[in-house]
């Protein structure tokens, strides 16, 4: 993965991009085809997925049958570079390790949603995401180009690189509301490096939409639990982009959730003061300060604590922040919607970004209410 150069001006959208979904049957791919068709820059083209294929979109989703008419492809790579200018990729991690490539030699732009082209280490990748495979041709050589080349899609820290970027790894949803609590701290060297611990609760549609025991009603509702504590794939993740921002190599805590709702992402973080005499004031001011150019980021006045609810539907990212001065440890409370800002949103953004369009362009910022 690379960093790189300054943005261009934004400028609106003078003819449609034609863009394809790879994926698009699944929750990540309805969110996309959603946002693009409304979107004033862009043209659907392609719509592809697996055992969809063949199926027309309107009837695997008959409440966006007026506004989509498309049929859902095979995963055809000459097909969709043929069609696509821009091509999302919205499938189970390690499918765009071998789809990417072809794609960017044949010229098109690539956002990935999965984990594929989040990790500058490819063995920290393997370690994670790969345990037990002992394929000896991984990673490709052109997997390893691909990812050397891709950057990480969290705008408000890589906002430069993403305007330059052929291929983006979009991150996870846990990362991206855990990284945005932090970024403000750990760039001003404000806290203890080794006190980060991040409480995150996510609610079902995080799992995606493929049958999955524990993912029923009846294992759900009503009940709340802990999962992959200690061992969740998103640790190294948001690790990677901490010691980016502290410039050293950081250790954090992250403990998942499984909440009874459809969606959102709550993320408590705590972490310990360097300074004690800092207090709450002190810190909204840096965060508004870190946070002033970045429009999808909303720091809460003091006393005001976010709800999943404020951005559900939204592109927003919610923050409040806190001071205990009992126990000198800073509560930061990060929301949101885990199918936008933490996954098919944020990818939008993204696309605005490489684009040269302003970062909100075909965005919701208003949540449905209650
Ligand atoms: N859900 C979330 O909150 C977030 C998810 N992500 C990541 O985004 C990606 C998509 O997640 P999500 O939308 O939840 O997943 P879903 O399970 O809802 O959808 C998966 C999609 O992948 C397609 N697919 C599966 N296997 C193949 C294959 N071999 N070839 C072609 N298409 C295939 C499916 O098509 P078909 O139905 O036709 O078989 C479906 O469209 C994942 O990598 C996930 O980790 C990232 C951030 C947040
Ligand atoms: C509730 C739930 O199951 N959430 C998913 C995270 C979804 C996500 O962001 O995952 P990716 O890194 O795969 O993109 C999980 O814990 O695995």
């Amino acid at each position: 993965m690379s960093n790189s150069a300054a943005a261009p001006r934004p400028s609106h959208p003078k003819e449609a991009v034609r863009v394809g979904i790879v994926g698009a049957s699944g929750y990540g791919g309805v969110q996309l085809v959603r946002l693009l068709s409304e979107h004033p820059g862009v043209q659907m083209t392609y719509l592809a997925g697996q055992d969809s294929a063949g199926k027309r979109y309107g009837d695997l989703y008959p409440q966006l049958a007026h506004a989509v008419d498309l049929v859902i492809q095979p995963v055809d790579v000459d097909q969709i570079a043929a069609s696509s200018e821009v091509v999302f990729l919205s499938l189970p991690n390690g499918l765009a390790a071998d789809l990417a490539p072809p794609l960017l030699a044949k010229g098109c732009k690539v956002l990935d949603l999965s984990a594929d082209y989040r990790f500058r280490n490819l063995a920290t990748y393997q370690s994670w995401y790969r345990m037990g495979k002992t394929d000896p041709h991984w990673p490709s050589p052109d997997y390893r180009q691909a990812n050397e080349g891709s950057v990480y899609g969290l705008p408000e820290l890589y906002r430069e690189a993403i305007a330059q970027a052929q291929l983006v790894g979009c991150p996870g949803c846990y990362p991206t509301a855990s990284l945005l609590a932090v970024a403000p701290l750990l760039r001003q060297g404000l806290v203890e490096l080794d006190s980060l611990i991040f409480d995150a609760k996510s609610g079902v549609s995080g799992a995606g939409r493929a049958a999955k025991v524990g993912s029923l009603f009846a294992e759900v509702d009503g009940s709340f639990a802990a999962y992959g504590v200690a061992q969740h794939r998103h640790t190294p993740e948001i690790e990677q982009a901490c010691s980016e921002l502290a410039h050293t190599p950081i250790t954090v805590q992250f403990t998942p959730h499984l909440v009874p709702m459809v969606r959102g992402i709550h993320v408590t973080l705590y972490a310990t003061l360097r300074d004690p005499g800092l207090v709450g004031e002190d810190l909204l001011t840096i965060y508004n300060a870190f946070y002033r150019q970045s429009a999808w980021v909303r720091v809460l006045p003091r006393g005001i604590y976010p709800q999943t609810k404020w951005v559900s539907g939204t592109n927003n990212c919610m923050i409040g922040v806190e001071v205990d001065s009992r126990t000198n440890r800073v509560i930061v409370l990060s929301v949101i919607d885990n199918l936008m800002k933490g996954q098919a949103g944020q990818a939008v953004q993204c696309l605005n970004i490489m684009m040269g369009w302003p970062e909100t362009l075909g965005l919701p910022r208003l949540a449905f209410y209650p």
